[in-house]
């Protein structure tokens, strides 16, 4: 990542420094690749010096242009693999949950999503030789489902398996979690996340996992009735890039939930399929579609992948967290 300011860029001054970084725009990297339009309403400037701003951002970065495949390749080295804690899960992800990729999980109420996302916060943390990637957690909780005591009876389970004392205390305070009242609330957050990311990226656990939970509940609130569908995509699609914009900078695991239809409906259609449509299956790398199976286990099924088959493995969901059955 670049070392330079925002105040080195041309047309940048201090008091449009400081507007940027308060509208989250705090790395030269989130501004080159921000639009006009995007930047001039952030930072309340015009939108031809937000032009002028992430042209100058862009040469700085140096990103945004064509990359040779060996670049490329030097980047995948970096990418990191996060432990679900379960074998067979593991595998078909191959090895682990990606970094700097959206992994989409969908599925029915108390199929376990909320769940994994407990898990994974709990298993970041953990050095790399234990299949975490020694960072912190930021999770955007539109439901109110972060429950602490379970992030609690995690981090016990973990201190059994590997015969060690973790105190859970350690693991909430690398938990960062905000509630998100609606959907504008949830898209400004993730601008607060990338501040909070770039105040951590020095720090002995920086951010390596977002968590969005649930990202499509209050879009699917808020936005109720035909004539709204394409203004819900659009914001929909907007939200996922910055996300996607999150996990590539901070070399960040992006996990984000999705709820099914229960029941059929015109408006949001077939009743196995999650909730958003394509824009979300485009913009999501992994998809997840959990289901429940008998007593505590679940079906967790690979359906798209850019270089994986498509597979399925099973997991428990036991007090001590998620475990091979
Ligand atoms: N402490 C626990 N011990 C064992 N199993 C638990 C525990 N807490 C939750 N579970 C299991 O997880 C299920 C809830 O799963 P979860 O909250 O992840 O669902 P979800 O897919 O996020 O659903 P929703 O769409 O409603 O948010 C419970 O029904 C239970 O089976």
């Amino acid at each position: 990542m670049s070392e330079t300011l925002l105040e080195d860029l041309d047309h940048v001054g201090p008091a449009t420094a400081q507007k940027l970084i308060d509208a989250g725009f705090s790395t030269v990297e989130a501004i080159a690749v921000s639009s006009p339009a995007e930047l001039a309403t952030a930072a309340d400037i015009g939108e031809s010096t937000a032009a002028k701003i992430i042209l100058a951002a862009r040469k700085a970065a140096d990103i945004g242009g064509f990359e040779t495949g060996d670049v490329v390749m030097e980047r995948r080295k970096l990418v990191g693999k996060l432990s679900t804690g379960c074998k067979e899960f593991n595998d078909i992800m191959g090895g682990g949950i990606d970094s700097q990729a959206i992994t989409e999980v969908y599925g029915e109420f108390g199929s376990g999503k909320t769940q994994l996302g407990h898990q994974l916060a709990v298993n970041v943390q953990l050095p790399q030789e234990k299949g975490g990637l020694n960072g912190s957690v930021i999770m955007i909780d539109t439901e109110n489902t972060f429950r602490p005591e379970r992030i609690k009876q995690m981090v016990d389970g973990l201190s059994e398996l590997y015969g060690e004392d973790y105190d859970y205390e350690e693991f909430l305070k690398h938990i960062h979690v905000a509630r998100a009242y609606n959907s504008n609330h949830q898209i400004l957050l993730v601008d607060a996340a990338s501040e909070l990311a770039n105040q951590l990226k020095d720090s002995d656990k920086p951010v390596r996992l977002l968590i969005v939970d649930s990202l499509t509940a209050h879009f699917r609130a808020e936005y109720i009735g035909r004539g709204t569908l394409a203004d819900r995509q659009q914001k929909l699609n907007k939200h996922l890039h910055d996300i996607q914009r999150f996990g590539d900078l901070n070399n960040a695991v992006v996990l984000v939930t999705n709820q099914v239809m229960s029941k059929p409906d015109a408006f949001f259609g077939d009743p196995t399929k999650p909730i958003g449509g394509h824009i979300l299956g485009h913009t999501s790398t992994f998809r997840l579609y959990m289901r429940k199976s008998k007593g505590d286990k679940r079906i967790v099924k690979l359906v798209d992948a850019p270089n994986l088959p498509d597979a399925e493995a099973v997991i428990s969901v036991t007090t001590a967290g998620l475990r091979d059955p």
